[in-house]
């Protein structure tokens, strides 16, 4: 491992290039900015290797065939499948597949373990296997390279994170190589999913992270599109670990890990509170602050990122994956997507503060020794309760006072009720991963899964 690792590293040592990230933020912070999950760009393009590949697709490849010499003795090229903001993602068959150990190969593993011995032999012969070939951009730094594939190297054990199965340099480009994972479009299906189905998909998210967050991973593009999931297989896998990091990466202490008397003493002697004592209402932060500003990493995809994100925190945990989580629910259950649309961060925390009011987010902001202030006025002090919003995104309100109240079903309450445990603003009471798998929200995934079970068996007698 430690030699593979120190190949790696010396791949990425080795590229020449010194552009910096494709989008950087203020100097002051670290911020990327994933693709917008509305731009068609990012759309998953459907793919069968027998469908007709577009003009332009076809010519994408054969260039990127060209420019990468030697790619198309171990590939055939078939489509490109993403375009994101740092790679561009081809389909293709990989032609020394029985070269190798493909330990990776989680779907020739099930395969084999329920077909016969005869068939074993004989089928897996000629079955051609797909891989992900993950072009990324030349734009983006090597470090960053480097990290993304390190981190995927570390989760290479994981069956719900889309493994690293190697990785080639040419020149400038490098390409990542990742199993093929036949999944839907989220498009497709948020609309219509029951929440029989949401709790699947919740539960398969949820065991990605387990695993990444056990490793003190924090994937920081948390959002349907890095979730591969087949709704048939009821099974997802975790891609693109371009922004992820380790927990403690440039770590300052932040006042929400101070213990709660000393946060208290602290907001109580601040600037801010003598200023709100002496009834400065107006100046209750100094105008012109010579302090220079606050650096945190903000990297994310707009609409996915937590309050403490937006809010600068220093010392960020994997917990912020966990509300990137909670939008994704809230997306499935308002049948709204995004969900949230900002254009910038200040937009972003007034889009958070249109649902849970002025105060929880002064309290959020303070948390991390920051004030939040508002002039604008449509703003309440408690916001909107999550239930209110899924009806009005649902068009389940009545212009009529006199008609009966609408309200949500019996299983969208208790999904409702799960989700105020994702959607918390303040990250030390927002639930964990492996908490999240034994809420009885997700358990009831278990109870359907048993069910299954018992199908398979039957079939087998
Ligand atoms: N292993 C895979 N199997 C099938 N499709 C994949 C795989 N990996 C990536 N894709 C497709 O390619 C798209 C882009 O991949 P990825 O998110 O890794 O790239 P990106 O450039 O970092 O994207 P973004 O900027 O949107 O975050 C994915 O949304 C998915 O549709």
């Amino acid at each position: 491992m430690a030699k593979a690792r120190a190949s790696l590293q010396r791949q990425a040592e080795e590229l020449d290039i010194h552009n910096d990230d494709v989008k950087g933020g203020d100097p002051e912070d670290t911020l990327d900015e994933s693709a917008d999950p509305l731009e068609e760009s990012g759309r998953t393009i459907d793919t069968s290797e027998d469908e007709e590949v577009d003009d332009m697709v076809a010519e994408d490849i054969e260039r990127f065939e060209n420019s990468f010499v030697g790619i198309n003795k171990r590939y055939r090229l078939i489509n490109r499948i993403g375009e994101g903001t740092f790679s561009t993602v081809y389909k293709a068959e990989d032609l020394e597949y029985y070269k190798y150990n493909n330990r990776w190969d989680v779907e020739e593993r099930e395969r084999r373990k329920w077909s016969s011995p005869a068939s074993k032999t004989k089928r897996s012969a000629r079955k051609p296997h797909y891989v992900a070939i993950k072009k990324i951009y030349v734009t983006s730094s090597p470090i960053r390279i480097f990290n993304e594939l390190e981190l995927l190297f570390d989760l290479k054990n994981s069956d719900s994170v889309c493994p690293l199965i190697t990785a080639f340099r040419h020149q400038d480009q490098v390409v990542a190589v990742l199993p093929y994972f036949q999944h839907q479009d989220f498009r497709d299906y948020y609309k219509d999913m029951k929440v029989s189905e949401m709790r699947l998909y919740m539960k398969s998210l949820f065991t990605a992270l387990r695993e990444v967050h056990k490793k003190k991973i924090l994937h920081r593009d948390v959002k349907p599109t890095n979730f591969l999931y087949n709704k048939w297989q009821t099974r997802g896998v975790l891609v693109d670990f371009g922004l992820a990091e380790r927990e403690g990466t440039e770590w300052h202490q932040c006042n929400c890990t101070l213990p709660p008397d000393e946060r208290r003493y602290r907001i109580a002697h601040s600037v801010y509170a003598q200023n709100q004592q002496a009834g400065h209402q107006t100046t209750s932060y100094p105008k012109n602050d010579s302090r220079g500003s606050r650096r945190a990493n903000r990297a994310g995809t707009r609409g996915f990122r937590a309050p403490e994100v937006l809010l600068k925190c220093t010392q960020q945990t994997t917990i912020i994956d966990m509300w990137s989580a909670g939008v994704i629910l809230l997306t499935l259950l308002t049948r709204r997507f995004p969900f949230f649309h900002s254009a910038d961060d200040i937009d972003a925390l007034l889009e958070i503060t249109t649902i849970f009011g002025r105060k929880k987010m002064k309290e959020a902001a303070l948390l991390h020794g920051q004030v939040f202030e508002t002039n604008i006025p449509s703003y309440s002090e408690h916001g909107h309760s999550l239930e209110k919003i899924i009806l009005w995104c649902t068009g389940r309100t009545d212009s009529d006072k006199n008609a009966p109240k609408k309200e949500l079903d019996e299983e969208e309450k208790e999904a409702v009720a799960f989700l105020h445990k994702l959607l918390e603003c303040d990250p030390a009471r927002r639930i964990t991963a492996d908490e999240a798998l034994r809420h009885p929200f997700i358990m009831k995934a278990y109870e359907d899964s048993e069910g299954d079970d018992d199908m398979v068996d039957l079939n087998e007698v």
